[in-house]
């Protein structure tokens, strides 16, 4: 087949682990008899210093002219000033806005050679194979901000958290859909006893599983003992639908699961079947610029973007084997490896080259 393919490796980390991406890709094109052409865009801090802005008109227009989205991450210590007008994240909001992506997978699995590298317990980690469906375009990293003096000495901040019933059905439909090729269970989480949104979120919910989704089961739960629950009992967890920072937060958190930051993929889709895909991680800026950065939540993202963009699953597969028996072969960077063994970010991206089948 042939495919356009819009890179954005942003900033930090995100150039290194995107660059092995990028050959994974190459390497399944030629494996596999596809044509992928490439077209790349500068998106966050690097974005600034190009154009002053975070997400320039050319970098929005290769990304809807591809068939897919490959990005690494925004950010960084140069561009934190907190009284900046323009920030690299507002890049990364802002394409996942104009391209319609509410919805954003992030599959977390444990593999058993990994399980001793999680903080926590082998037996407890045993057997985790979620999927969080996190809400992305919605909720209060969009909602209105404003910040003021309301005396000459005290400066009031407020961020505004807003949904939809529209919002929550589409991305409610999205998880239970996928729940029906799972284990058949949901779990919404919100903060329903608090939060107005969060009691609107669980009626839609509720109404959408009833209604459509009878065969799925369905639980709510509040993000505060999800956070517990997903610490004690991991492997009970199927498929979790939630808001956008209660998922991005949730999401870091369940990454301890499988042993570290640099191995959650992630898929951001909306009603096409164009989409992104980027680690849930962020620009690294403590080991940036190193060759130590762990691409391995790229190359998983390679594997959604061949699966759910181009519609290659043997290819998505093959990519996703590689990955695990690089992992098996213990040829690992210094996140996940024991001391002194660790690879660097170029040696475990060939070694998931050999791999590949
Ligand atoms: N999607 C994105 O572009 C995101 C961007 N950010 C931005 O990234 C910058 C740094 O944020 P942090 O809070 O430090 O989060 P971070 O996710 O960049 O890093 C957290 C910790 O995980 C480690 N880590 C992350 N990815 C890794 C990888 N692939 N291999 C090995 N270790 C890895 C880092 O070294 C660091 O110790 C900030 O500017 C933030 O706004 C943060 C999260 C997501
Ligand atoms: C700009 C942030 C919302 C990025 C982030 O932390 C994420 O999407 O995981
Ligand atoms: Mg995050």
């Amino acid at each position: 087949m042939q495919a356009t393919i819009a890179l954005l490796p942003g900033d930090g980390i995100g150039p290194e682990v995107v660059a092995e991406g990028v050959e994974v890709l190459k390497a399944v094109a030629e494996r596999y008899g596809h044509s992928f052409s490439f077209s790349e865009g500068l998106i966050g801090g690097c974005a600034i210093d190009a154009h002053g802005t975070a997400l320039p008109e050319a970098t929005v227009e290769i990304c809807q002219a591809a068939d897919a989205v490959l990005l690494g991450a925004v950010g960084g210590p140069k561009w934190d000033d907190p009284k900046a007008k323009v920030r690299p994240e507002q890049g990364l909001l802002g394409i996942r806005k104009t391209l319609g992506l509410y919805a954003n997978l992030r599959p977390v699995a444990v593999t058993p050679a990994l399980a001793s590298r999680s903080p926590l317990r082998p037996d407890l980690v045993e057997g985790v194979d979620m999927l969080v469906v996190r809400e992305l375009t919605g909720g209060i990293y969009f909602g209105e901000k404003t910040s003021f003096y309301i005396r000459p000495d005290e400066e009031q901040a407020v961020d505004t958290c807003v949904y939809t019933t529209s919002e929550i059905e589409r991305v409610v439909r999205r998880a239970c859909e996928l729940a029906r090729g799972r284990r058949g269970k949901v779990t919404s989480v919100d903060k329903a006893n608090v939060l107005e949104t969060s009691r609107l979120w669980r009626r839609v919910a509720s109404r959408v599983v009833a209604e459509e989704f009878p065969d799925i089961q369905l639980e709510h739960i509040l993000v505060d003992a999800c956070a517990m629950h997903l610490l004690r009992r991991p492997a009970d967890f199927d498929v979790i639908v939630t808001e956008n920072m209660f998922g991005d937060i949730l999401t870091d958190e369940a990454s301890m699961l499988a042993g570290s930051l640099g191995l959650l993929p992630s898929a951001s889709l909306g009603k096409g079947k164009a989409g992104l895909y980027e680690p849930i991680h962020g620009s690294a800026p403590d080991i940036a610029g190193k060759g130590v950065a762990n691409p391995l939540a790229t190359i998983l993202s390679v594997a959604l973007l061949l699966r759910y963009s181009l519609g290659l699953n043997a290819e998505a597969e093959a990519v996703e084997k590689a990955v695990y028996a690089t992992i098996d072969a213990g040829i690992l960077t210094g996140d996940l490896a024991p001391a002194g063994q660790a690879r660097s970010t170029k040696e475990v991206g060939a070694a998931v080259l050999e791999r590949l089948g």
